[in-house]
């Protein structure tokens, strides 16, 4: 087989934004990279899966580079043996750069699978739909708003179809990989696994990521949630989740709107548990003490602080950092933009 050198990006994504747990992400513009050559002639037969990987960016000293545990190599290993291609074409190289911080909320894990599938896609020629290849991503990781987010961009709503009580349980399909006799993609799972609605969104507002120098594992920021809520909390997400889609896509943006419509009684006060100084920043940012700030959550599972503004940048990240450093927690930040196309592959 030959194939022709091919480049994968994906974006980073914020999940949640404020009420929307597990159902909202935004796509943003800091892209994992994953360049891809097969060259028959550079030798790779040294490796059990026949093909070489070398990292670099966040996470480069802690990334697995066994093809085998590494989270975007072992996706595209999942998604080419469902479709029966067990390794790598002989003399792949695969060069991965990743700017996108590990475990802070910013969607890396998302990004790694998005980035995994499209490269067993490309790999294995399989030629699926982006919806298509979301149905495998779904299989890895179960919430689908980093996921949507990184495959088609911009800002997404989404809902999973209701699965089986067996299918649930399951909830990460990878460790099937290593056991053949295992059904890698259950005939159950009917294509369409996934219900999305892109939304609009005002392009005057920008992205400050404030990201905390610690990392926090989505899987211990999801353990501190309790199994079941009030019907006022309830009540209270769902009333913002509304306001907030079009809210975002006024052609002027109301800040005391969106502020309010970002409010969360669902998960960020449990996990102020696990992010100290949480609690002052969300309380006590506001667009009365920042103007220019429309909105202010924790970024996914955290602890990145997403603050959505239209002027101000620097002043709104500078008193979220004087919170964190009065908790001796040092951060950095970045302006973002929304990641408009989501991910895509060049040749
Ligand atoms: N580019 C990558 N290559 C290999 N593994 C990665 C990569 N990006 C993320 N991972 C794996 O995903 C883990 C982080 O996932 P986790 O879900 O905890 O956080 P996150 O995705 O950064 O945050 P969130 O889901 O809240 O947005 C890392 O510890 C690493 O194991
Ligand atoms: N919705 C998820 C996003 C993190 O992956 C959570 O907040 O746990």
């Amino acid at each position: 087989m030959t194939l022709k050198p091919f480049s994968i990006k994906v974006p980073a994504s914020s999940a949640n934004i404020g009420p929307g747990f597990d159902v909202l992400g935004i796509g943003l513009n800091l892209y994992l990279e994953i360049k891809v050559e097969v060259d028959p002639t550079k030798d790779t037969s040294d490796d059990p899966y026949n093909a070489k990987i070398k990292y670099e960016g966040e996470g480069a000293e802690n990334v697995p580079l066994d093809l085998g545990k590494n989270l975007v190599t072992q996706t595209a290993l999942y998604i080419m043996r469902c479709n029966n291609i067990n390794k790598f074409p002989p003399g792949t190289h695969i060069h991965v750069t990743n700017p996108i911080p590990l475990g802070r909320g910013l969607g890396s894990s998302g990004a790694a699978i998005v980035g995994g599938i499209m490269l067993g896609n490309e790999i294995g020629q399989l030629k699926l739909s982006k919806e298509r290849m979301l149905d495998y991503c779904l299989l890895i990781e179960r919430h689908p708003d980093n996921i949507a987010a990184a495959m088609l961009g911009g800002f997404v709503g989404s809902y999973l179809n209701e699965l089986s009580p067996q299918e649930t349980q399951d909830k990460n399909v990878l460790w099937r990989l290593f056991y053949p006799s295992q059904p890698l993609l259950r005939k159950s799972t009917k294509p369409g696994l996934l219900l999305k609605k892109l939304y609009n969104w005002n392009k005057q507002i920008k992205c400050v990521a404030i990201i905390p120098k610690f990392e926090v594992k989505t899987d211990d920021s999801r353990a501190v949630l309790p199994e079941s809520y009030t019907r006022p909390d309830i009540i209270f997400n769902l009333q913002r989740l509304a306001i907030l889609t079009t809210a975002l896509t006024h052609e002027t943006p109301n800040n005391k709107l969106i502020y309010e419509a970002m409010k969360d009684k669902i998960h960020q006060p449990y996990r102020a548990t696990l992010i100290p100084g949480l609690v002052e920043v969300l309380n006590c940012v506001t667009p009365d003490s920042n103007p220019g700030l429309c909105g202010i959550c924790l970024s996914g599972a955290g602890p990145t602080i997403l603050c959505l503004a239209t002027e101000g940048f620097d002043d709104i990240a500078k008193t979220v950092i004087s919170i964190f450093n009065k908790e001796n927690v040092e951060c950095s930040w970045k302006l973002l933009d929304l990641a408009y196309d989501g991910a895509t592959v060049d040749y």
